[in-house]
Parts: structure tokens; sequence; C-alpha cells
């Protein structure tokens, strides 16, 4: 079992006075968010950090594309769920196209698509990924407690649980980086998935950034956009702790 770092001083430390220590500017949160990302983000987990320096063998690669496909599956229904609580049209609008981000315009394009191109590259039929057989019970849990979070907590709450976006670029990259060298029997088409996030984690990250600084006006509206970005690093945390723990069991059968 892992755990992440705590950083409850993030949560709730404020320079102020008379006990009413009044809210953070834009800035300051801003920076708080992007602190708390940083700390705690799944860059960090074990499981991606073997993924990264080429220790996974090819099973665990195959655990944890399965797995990941029913985050990928999940993201525009939760996306979806954001939609509806956006109040003007142009936020619905641009919205709109991360849900189109994932399931494309047609059948044969968007990011599900090319999730299920990655397992083929990884030698996972496109079967196996839709009927969820190698679905592990955390990762389920982890997926439906973000998409749940999603449908019960507030615009400001939903929005800002999407802000580990701001890592995920750049996890894409390192992907992009180190697949080719440690894993070359993957196809490059395959890690076509990591190459289009790049642009799109970078352009919702900074969307999603801008309405928090508007909207969290309030210590207490500051708090919960905190809060929010915790939950989510844990969420994204969990899900490699269950992928972890079957690998390890794997590796036991193997042994
Ligand atoms: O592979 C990753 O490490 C990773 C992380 C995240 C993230 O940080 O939430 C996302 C993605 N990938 C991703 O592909 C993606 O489409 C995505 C959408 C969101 C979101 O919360 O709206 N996060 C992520």
């Amino acid at each position: 079992m892992t755990t992440t770092t705590p950083d409850s001083a993030l949560l709730t430390h404020r320079h102020g006075t008379d006990g009413d220590p009044g809210p953070w500017s834009a800035d300051e949160l801003e920076r708080r968010l992007r602190a708390l990302a940083a700390g705690r983000y799944h860059d960090r987990h074990p499981f991606n950090q073997r993924m990264h320096r080429g220790r996974l063998a090819p099973a665990e690669l195959r655990t944890w594309v399965a797995n990941r496909f029913y985050y990928q599956c999940n993201i525009p229904v939760k996306d979806a769920l954001i939609l509806s609580k956006l109040p003007l049209p142009a936020q619905r609008r641009s919205w709109l196209r991360r849900i189109q981000d994932h399931d494309g315009h047609t059948d044969g394009d968007g990011g599900i698509e090319r999730w299920l191109q990655l397992g083929e590259a990884v030698g996972l039929r496109r079967a196996e990924l839709l009927d969820q057989r190698h679905l592990l019970p955390g990762v389920r849990l982890a997926v439906d407690g973000y998409v749940n979070f999603c449908r019960n907590a507030g615009v400001l709450q939903a929005v800002a649980s999407s802000l580990t976006e701001l890592c995920a670029p750049s996890i894409m990259l390192t992907r992009l980086e180190t697949f080719p060298v440690h894993y070359p029997w993957i196809k490059s088409a395959g890690l076509s998935y990591f190459r289009g996030r790049v642009p799109q984690g970078r352009r919702d990250g900074s969307e999603a950034l801008g309405w928090v600084r508007d909207w969290a006006r309030t210590s207490e509206q500051q708090e919960q956009a905190l809060a929010a970005l915790s939950f989510k690093c844990d969420v994204l945390w969990s899900l490699l702790d269950s992928v972890q723990g079957a690998a390890g069991r794997q590796d036991h059968r193997s042994a």
C-alpha cells in the first residue's frame, strides 16, 4: 500500500488578522493549486515511476492499459455532468470540446478510439477492453468516485477537480520520450493517444484554471477548490494502487 504526501497545510494555512483571514488573491490561489498538484500528482506513484523507467513487464503494462480504459470511458461522462452545471452558452460550447476530444466526431476518431489502439499495440484485443473483463474492483471504485463527485459537487468543485490536467501534458511527454526507448515492441502508432493529449491537456488545464481563479472568491470557495483537487489526486493515486496490487499478484503467480 502506498500513500500520498499529506499536505493539509496547503488546505488550511492563511495569513490574516482577527480570526478572519480573508480570501487569497487569485495568484496565491493558483500558486497553492499548482503546489498541491505538483506534490500529490500520480507521476510520483511507484507504478508510474516504474513505467517511465522501463521496469514494467508487458503483462503489467497490459493491466494498466486495460484498467485505464475505464477512466478514459468515464471522462466524457463526468464532462457531460459538468457541462450540465455550466450556466453560460460560451462555457458549455467550450466544455463540449472535451467530450468530443474523447468520443470523437465519428466512430473512427477520438481519445477512446486511440486508447483502444494503444490496447492493440500492447497486445490486448478490443473486446477485452470493451467487456471490462480485466477491470479491477478498486479501479472501478476510484473512477466511479470521480464521476459521482462531479455529479454531486457544485460547478466550482467539479471544474477544480479537473485541474490535475495542469500536470498531465508533462506525463504524456514523459511517456512519448520513454516508451520508444524502454518498450520498443509497442508500435509508435499506438502512442497517438499521448501525442493528442499534450495540446488538449494544456488547453483544458489553463481554461479550467482561469475559471477557478475567477469563481473562487471567498475563503470557503478557495478551500473547496483545493479540496476538490486533492480528492482528484487521490482518485488517480488509488487507481494506480489497485493496478500495482494486481501486478504484484501476477508476479507472485509467475514466481
Ligand atoms: O495519463 C494520465 O496520467 C492522465 C492524467 C489525467 C489527469 O491528470 O487527470 C488525465 C489524463 N491522463 C487524460 O488522458 C485525460 O483525458 C484526462 C481528463 C482529465 C479530467 O479530469 O478531465 N484528466 C485526464
